[in-house]
């Protein structure tokens, strides 16, 4: 389980995550949702340790974020954030190969070699592999960032935006993965996703988020309601019904 206890966050003067405290199942696949702004990346950040913590405490597994050690934390949680630069003049193979530097500290094995061809074969990079950055659509780019993040091979999986750039096929062999990871492989998911619908239809736990606060959270069916989105969105948002999930009809 992560454990968020007391969380504030500032930027300057500005206050953007205020006294959070919330837990995150493990074994499940959470989406963090909330308007642009809200203070989604932030947490997730902080969670993976990609900012240091200012006030709180957050622990995974039992694991205290701000204590542990690089190399533990990077073998039990694999975060992959809103990209930014990275080398271009890397290729996807290369970058893939990344994800597995926690388990080899630069001596990769054949067994670390065929994780990294797993993970490119996963997410349908092999024709791929040798391309650069640089020469590949955002969406292939935005692939092999996934793909690095799976060859991790961790048991929490922690996605800023993993949608982004994603075709509707693309978007959707993701979730299956992501899925069949919680569900055979008892790994354990927290994505910020703004596409609802995605969230309605795949996960088993929501963490709303507005202004720096937790704003609701809990299975699908009890936050994706006309009544919180309506209000963490402030606008008028219908909810129906699919397959037993909710289903968002309408945003305005
Ligand atoms: N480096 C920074 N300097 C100043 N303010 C920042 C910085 N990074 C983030 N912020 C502010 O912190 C707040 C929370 O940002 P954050 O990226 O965590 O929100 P978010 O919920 O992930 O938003 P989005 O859905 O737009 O990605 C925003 O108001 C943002 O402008």
């Amino acid at each position: 389980m992560i454990q968020i206890e007391g969380v504030s966050h500032h930027i300057g003067t500005a206050q953007i995550l205020r006294d959070i405290s919330t837990s995150l199942p493990e074994g499940r696949l959470t989406a963090l949702i909330g308007p642009n702004g809200a203070g989604k990346s932030t947490l997730l950040r902080l969670i993976g340790r990609l900012e240091p913590l200012q006030a709180g405490r957050i622990t995974v597994d039992e694991h205290d974020v701000a204590r542990c050690p690089t190399g533990c934390l990077a073998r039990v949680m694999a975060i992959l954030g809103q990209q930014t630069a990275i080398a271009s003049r890397l290729r996807l193979s290369e970058l893939v190969g990344f994800g597995r530097w926690p388990h080899h500290q630069g001596r990769p094995s054949a067994d670390d070699h065929a994780r990294v061809a797993e993970a490119l074969d996963a997410f349908a990079l092999t024709p791929l592999a040798g391309r650069f950055l640089d020469e590949v659509s955002g969406g292939q780019a935005q692939r092999a960032h996934i793909a690095m993040a799976f060859a991790q091979d961790t048991p929490w999986l922690l996605l800023d935006e993993p949608l982004n750039n994603l075709d509707m096929s693309h978007a959707r062999a993701l979730m299956v993965r992501l899925r069949g990871l919680v569900a055979d492989g008892g790994r354990s998911v927290a994505m910020v996703v703004h596409e609802i619908n995605y969230a309605a239809a795949w996960a088993d736990h929501v963490v709303a988020m507005k202004d720096g606060r937790i704003f609701a959270t809990g299975a699908p069916a009890e936050v994706l309601t006309e009544e919180v989105l309506s209000a963490l969105y402030d606008a008028s948002i219908r909810v129906g019904q699919h397959h037993g999930r909710p289903l968002v009809l309408h945003h305005a």
